[in-house]
């Protein structure tokens, strides 16, 4: 489930009327998603994503998510719109919570995605890092090495309670990662979030890219390393190497790596396995029981971490020769 915060029709109808969106027909809340309360609307006018900001998401950096979907939408990606207000504000307040009205995408996420989608996946992603230029706010990455380290805290003393042994190997790979993070590779505007639930087609053709909320300035290619852990392993925890090569194709299609970038791939994979299961594992010891939200496994990151921990060269994720 993602929903936090429930609203009643009397505020909503009133939230609506500053709006040009029609009439309501009807709402319901929408199961999917972890992060923020998602709604789904009908008007006389059509279908609206209305979303609630919850506890992750920084009131300050709104301007920047939602700015961001307009400069995106308006050099031809495909991503949902924030809606103007009629005074022109594309953020107001419903139950206490900042909320949006955000345009409906078409389309449905893939439960089992193949390397074809792989290959449209990487190629809108390196659409995405170059429509993203000249976008002109900037939001540092919240979760980058020095918030790993802040989320490693956080969970530590309760580390074992996991799985035996954890805490040691996860103190230990962070202070690699800390000691051999790059310090200079090329940077812009990242999702930083681009899984399966995240990402819409309709049939195999990729219809569009959804949930911002994690987009900051950060090196490209660790966009392209989140996408690598997302897509290409498999329920078993093998790595699904024509998945990998499928995505790089797609990606390099578009955006070519430098030397730099391609080197620094296994290292940025560790990061980003390492990012995934320290949120994953601060939320599995914190979500109280009883919640509505499904947890998700940080052990699964845990073993794609060691994979990458294996890898010496880009060549191991499918990179062409
Ligand atoms: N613009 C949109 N058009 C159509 N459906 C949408 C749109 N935005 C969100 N949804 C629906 O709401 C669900 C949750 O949205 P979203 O992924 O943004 O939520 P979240 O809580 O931020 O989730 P996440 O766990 O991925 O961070 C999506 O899976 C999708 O079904
Ligand atoms: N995509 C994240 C959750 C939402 O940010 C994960 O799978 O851990």
């Amino acid at each position: 489930m993602a929903v936090y915060t429930d609203i009643n029709e009397v505020d909503l109808k009133d939230f609506l009327s500053q709006y040009e969106t029609g009439y309501l027909l009807s709402f319901k809340g929408i199961a999917e998603g972890v992060e923020n309360s998602n709604f789904l609307l009908h008007t006389t006018e059509g279908a609206l994503i209305l979303t609630l900001y919850e506890k992750r998401v920084e009131k300050n950096d709104l301007p920047f998510f939602l700015g961001l979907m307009h400069h995106l939408s308006d050099r031809g990606l495909n991503c949902p719109l924030p809606l103007p207000r009629k005074d022109g504000a594309l953020l107001g307040e419903l139950s206490g919570r900042p909320a949006a009205l955000i345009s409906f995408l078409e389309g449905m996420w893939l439960r089992k995605p193949e390397a074809n989608h792989c290959r449209a996946v990487g190629k809108a992603l390196a659409q995405m890092h170059v429509a993203g230029e000249g976008f002109e706010i900037a939001r540092p990455n919240a979760l980058s090495v020095a918030g790993w380290q802040e989320l490693w805290q956080k969970s530590e003393d309760r580390a074992d309670e996991v799985l035996d042994g954890l805490r040691p190997e996860i103190a230990k790979e962070l202070a690699h990662l800390v000691a051999h993070w790059p310090q200079e590779l090329p940077a812009g505007v990242i999702h930083a979030d681009l899984f399966p639930d995240n990402v819409f087609f309709l049939g195999d053709e990729l219809s569009g890219l959804i949930d911002f909320y994690f987009a900051c300035n950060d090196y490209l290619a660790y966009d392209l390393s989140i996408c690598l852990n997302a897509w290409c392993f498999e329920k078993d925890g093998s790595y699904n190497i024509t998945k990998g090569q499928a995505m790089i194709e797609g990606y390099l299609s578009v955006r070519p790596l430098s030397e730099a970038e391609i080197a620094a791939m296994p290292l940025l994979c560790r990061g980003s396995a390492l990012r995934f299961f320290l949120t994953r594992l601060y939320d599995w010891l914190t979500t109280p029981a009883g919640a509505l939200v499904v947890k998700k496994d940080p052990l699964e990151y845990l073993k794609k971490l060691r994979f990458h921990q294996a890898v010496e060269t880009a060549s191991d994720y499918g990179w062409p020769q």
